[in-house]
């Protein structure tokens, strides 16, 4: 029998810090790396660029089946290209943010993404990041975390990253924005935001980055034995 790859899966709501925890736990373990919620990014952006109605779950999902998008590592850096496209950029803006949110609510379109989601998972081990990875779409997971931060903290966090980047932001519209996000994730029908029965409960709200990541290698290490 050829054994199975192992994932550490790590969900949690917008801005609470999965993506940053998550690089840090692939190159400490030099495992595979999937972020998620690039791909439902990605559906989003597509759907934008071809003008394909958000609304229709008809039409979203023979695109979801059939998007061309490949992620390369670029100096340790993903590397998203749409169509031939280099997308990193755009599929971070907050249009696509919110279409993202709103299309992955669709059952359909969940389904058509299982696989190539899926399909991350190799040899050595898979860290993979998003809203369902331990209760959907890795259930088998050895290793789950769920990391949180209240939403002030995780509006406050994306505030000083944006502003990193250049931009000139509204804490209070950053907050809303956040808050509906979280209020669709939690609340669709399929595979809503939610704790697995058996994913350790990580709360950041007042943990550095560098406190989270220790505390997650540790559990990992010790579930794993490694
Ligand atoms: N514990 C922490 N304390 C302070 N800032 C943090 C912490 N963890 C992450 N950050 C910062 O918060 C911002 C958001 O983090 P990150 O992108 O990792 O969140 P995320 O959960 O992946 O969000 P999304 O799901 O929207 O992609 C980044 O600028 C990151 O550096
Ligand atoms: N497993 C996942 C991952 C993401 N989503 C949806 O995509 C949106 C964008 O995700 P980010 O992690 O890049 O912020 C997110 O708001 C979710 O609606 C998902 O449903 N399942």
């Amino acid at each position: 029998m050829t054994a199975i790859a192992p994932v550490i899966t790590i969900d949690g709501p917008s801005g609470a810090g999965k993506g940053t925890l998550c690089k840090a736990m692939a190159e400490s373990l030099q495992w595979h790396l999937l972020d998620s919620g690039a791909i439902y990014r990605v559906l989003a952006l597509a759907a934008l660029h071809h003008q394909v109605d958000i609304e229709s779950e008809e039409a979203l999902v023979p695109m979801a089946a059939h998007l061309d998008v490949r992620f390369l590592s670029v100096d340790g850096e993903m590397q998203v290209v749409l169509e031939g496209e280099d997308v990193t950029g755009e599929i971070r803006t907050q249009e696509v943010s919110n279409t993202a949110s709103r299309v992955a609510a669709f059952p359909r379109v969940r389904e058509a993404l299982l696989r190539r989601q899926r399909a991350f998972r190799e040899e050595p081990g898979l860290i993979a990041d998003g809203r369902d990875m331990g209760t959907v779409v890795f259930p088998d997971a050895p290793v789950k975390i769920f990391l949180d931060a209240s939403s002030e903290e995780r509006a406050h966090r994306r505030m000083l990253q944006l502003q990193e980047k250049g931009f000139n932001v509204n804490f209070d519209r950053l907050l809303s924005e956040i808050k509906e996000r979280d209020d669709r994730d939690r609340n669709r029908a399929i595979a809503p935001l939610v704790p697995a029965a058996d994913a350790l409960v990580l709360d950041s709200t007042s943990m550095s980055i560098e406190q989270v990541i220790e505390k997650a290698l540790d559990y990992a290490r010790q579930k794993l034995g490694i």
